[in-house]
């Protein structure tokens, strides 16, 4: 929210973070329970400068409160729900409910649990955690105009060939040597900004996609496809995105190279490892970060 205040431009918004919260739904018809862990945040764009200039208090909602409203509305909901519906219903009831509260902008991070299988059995109860994690961020406008992104972070991928890197600027500094033959490993995180669907459809997006990147990612199973640089690899992947689904009108990715170092080792008297595409020593610190975005050129969203 941003006012002149005293002359100056002054921009502020509250919320409380990670608010984590648990839900199970045990089902009435069979024993089989489901459940979803989220960790939510919420940010509040409310008309409350007095308490910053005026110690009034009088129009703030406490973070508290915003904090138990997580844990009433998931109450509420009687029936299972996506991270991005219960985001939805939270903001809108911060809009709706109060009187200077402009836009709410609402995070939730779903921990993967999973329905583990005993002897190919799904089990009625049992979870076990998975890799990637699903995200969400929804913002409502008191008049109702909403803003749906959904993503994924944590997706880790690598392939222990196909992938290279040539042809980049040369000057005193430069060191790496070119290479046709290394291994490539990231950890994606994206996020792609789509029409607010039923739930159904929306976790058929987030299946999509993730299918989309990672078999744009790797190729296939016997060739694979030759990657020249994360660069490219990244912009293959947002473009098979955005290619598959119409109803996705953007999407970011980064995809930090984390980088697996040639091992070559000597003393003075002899060679004790010599590198053969074979031994690496595996590494996140430093690693590159190479992060880009793309759009449709015209999008009524
Ligand atoms: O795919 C890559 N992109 C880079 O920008 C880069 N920079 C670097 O040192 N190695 C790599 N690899």
């Amino acid at each position: 929210m941003a006012n002149q205040l005293e002359g100056f431009n002054f921009e502020q918004r509250h919320g409380k973070a990670r608010v984590r919260v648990a839900r199970v739904w045990r089902n009435r018809s069979d024993d089989n329970h489901f459940m979803v862990e989220w960790n939510v945040s919420i940010s509040l764009l409310s008309d409350c400068v007095n308490s910053y200039v005026r110690d009034d208090n009088s129009d703030i909602v406490a973070t508290d409160t915003m904090k138990n409203t997580v844990y009433a509305k998931a109450k509420e909901c009687s029936e299972q729900l996506s991270a991005e519906n219960f985001a939805i219903l939270l903001a809108s009831h911060f809009t709706s409910v109060y009187k200077q509260v402009t836009t709410a902008i609402v995070k939730i991070v779903e921990k993967p649990w999973e329905r583990v299988h005993i002897d190919g059995q799904p089990h009625e109860h049992g979870f076990k955690l998975g890799c990637e994690k699903h995200t969400t961020e929804v913002t409502v406008q008191k008049s109702g105009v909403l803003k749906l992104t959904s993503g994924i972070e944590g997706l880790s991928v690598l392939k222990t060939t196909k992938s290279g890197f040539e042809g980049f600027i040369r000057d005193r500094y430069t060191a790496l040597p070119e290479t046709r033959e290394r291994i490539l490993a990231t950890e994606v995180t994206a996020s792609w900004r789509q029409h607010p669907r039923e739930s159904t459809l929306l976790h058929r997006a987030i299946f999509g996609c993730e299918k989309a990147l990672a078999n744009t990612f790797f190729g296939p199973p016997k060739e694979g496809v030759y990657s020249p640089s994360v660069q490219s690899t990244l912009f293959q992947m947002a473009k098979a995105v955005l290619n598959r689904f119409p109803d996705i009108s953007s999407i970011q990715l980064k995809m930090p190279n984390l980088h697996f170092l040639p091992v070559n080792i000597s003393s003075k008297e002899n060679t004790i490892v010599k590198f053969d595409d074979d031994v690496y020593l595996p590494t996140d610190e430093p690693h590159g970060s190479i992060e880009a975005s793309l759009s449709r050129f015209w999008s009524k969203m």
